[in-house]
């Protein structure tokens, strides 16, 4: 079938608007018609060519939400007409890594996805007789894609296209970081480094798990509103403070008969690598959990002193907020539909497919939290 698609032929270029090929489903795997997908930080990533993984031509595109068009032999869990979310996270519930039920982290496509390919080594898209890769195992700024069983979670059907894709990577990595990994409790401070449409799910997050203190860092003072509405309480710009942020924030998060300070739990959601050790050495000595969201550049590396961590913070990292995406995308669904989250202020902005460079423009100038394509 032909289907319209944004490609990215090839790095620091402008997507481009095409007819493209797409070969209907094989054996474990669905055709989606993609009703709405957002734009996130990571395809911008790719597209600018510093992801050293990135691969050209490729359809980009990771945080979609659709209907299920056809299936392909020996699909049980989907049939036409459900309502899905890919997953660039699958959730096989076989391989070792799912089984250990220590991680999200599914082994089962990584191989293939990875090389921009489905899991019989080649792609269902092509453009004028030649293939283009897959990107995250999703391609979602294609109007109709193709993906495994495993990498597809079924919603419900009440749920608005253009709201939930969001739940395809930024809400449900914001959240699940301080549920599933850092596994905040009630009471507890932290600090969230980048309120961008990352870093406010985190915060969004923060407030269900019942933090006391969230604060929020960002450069930009426009992000204090913001922060403000989803439940941050305090705010801090590195810019506008006297001396380093680190002993600022450390001084700040002092409690009743505590000589210390420092927060609980801290959130990087910048990608900076230098943000990401601040973030580190503003937990608390003997128990501050500090989490890397962010993905940073090619080639960059994170350093502290070794006696940071022998003092008992802990450094950990998490990819889609360490969800198990058939398990819990549903479940997040279901939050948003009966108003424990909030997902519709963060939808700055809605566009059709031909505009959607205009979206990446937006969030480089700061001026989106999320753009969403409507197809
Ligand atoms: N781990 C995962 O699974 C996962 C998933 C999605 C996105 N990401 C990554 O998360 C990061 C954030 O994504 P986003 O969509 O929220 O990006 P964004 O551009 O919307 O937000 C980033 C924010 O950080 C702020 N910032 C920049 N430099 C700063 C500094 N030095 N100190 C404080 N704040 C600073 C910016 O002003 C902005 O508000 C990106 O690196 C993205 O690739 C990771
Ligand atoms: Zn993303
Ligand atoms: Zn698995």
């Amino acid at each position: 079938m032909k289907t319209r698609a944004a490609v990215a032929f090839a790095a620091g270029k402008p997507l481009e608007i095409v007819e493209v090929d797409l070969e209907g489903p094989k054996a474990g795997e669905v055709l989606i018609e993609i009703k709405a997908t957002g734009i996130c930080h990571t395809d911008d990533f790719t597209l600018s060519g510093a992801d050293p993984e990135g691969l050209f031509p490729s359809i980009l595109g990771h945080e979609g939400a659709g209907v299920v068009v056809d299936v392909g032999p020996g699909v049980t869990s989907l049939k036409k007409g459900d309502h899905v979310i890919p997953l660039y996270t699958p959730e096989c519930r076989e391989c070792y890594s799912c089984r250990s039920g220590k991680t999200n982290l599914c082994t089962a496509i990584r191989a293939t996805q990875g090389q921009g390919l489905m899991p019989d080594g080649t792609s269902r898209f092509s453009f004028e007789g030649k293939p283009i890769f897959h990107y995250m195992g999703c391609s979602t700024f294609s109007n109709y894609t193709v993906l495994p069983e495993i990498a597809v979670a079924k919603i419900d059907a009440s749920a608005a296209f253009d709201k939930v894709c969001y739940v395809g990577c930024g809400v449900t990595t914001g959240i699940g970081a301080v549920i599933n990994t850092a596994k905040v409790e009630i009471g507890s401070t932290a600090v969230v480094f980048g309120l961008g449409g990352i870093g406010l799910n985190v915060i969004q997050g923060l407030r269900i798990a019942g933090a006391d203190m969230i604060i929020g860092v960002d450069i930009n003072n426009a992000k204090k509103e913001w922060g403000e509405r989803f439940g941050m309480t305090h705010f801090v710009n590195p810019t506008e403070i006297d001396g380093d942020v680190v002993p600022y924030i450390v001084n700040m998060t002092k409690r009743r008969g505590d000589l210390i300070g420092g927060a609980d739990y801290t959130f990087d959601c910048t990608g900076n690598t230098t943000v990401m050790r601040q973030a580190l050495e503003c937990s608390h000595r003997g128990w501050g959990k500090s989490v890397v969201i962010g993905v940073a550049g090619a080639g960059k590396e994170i350093s502290t002193r070794p006696f940071q961590l022998v003092t008992g913070r802990t450094w950990m990292g998490t990819a889609f907020g360490g969800a198990k995406g058939r398990t819990d995308v549903p479940k997040i669904v279901d939050w948003y539909l009966d108003g424990k989250i909030e997902i519709d202020p963060m939808i700055t902005h809605t566009l059709r497919l031909e505009d959607i460079n205009k979206g990446f423009d937006m969030m480089h100038s700061g001026e989106s939290i999320r753009s969403v394509v409507v197809y």
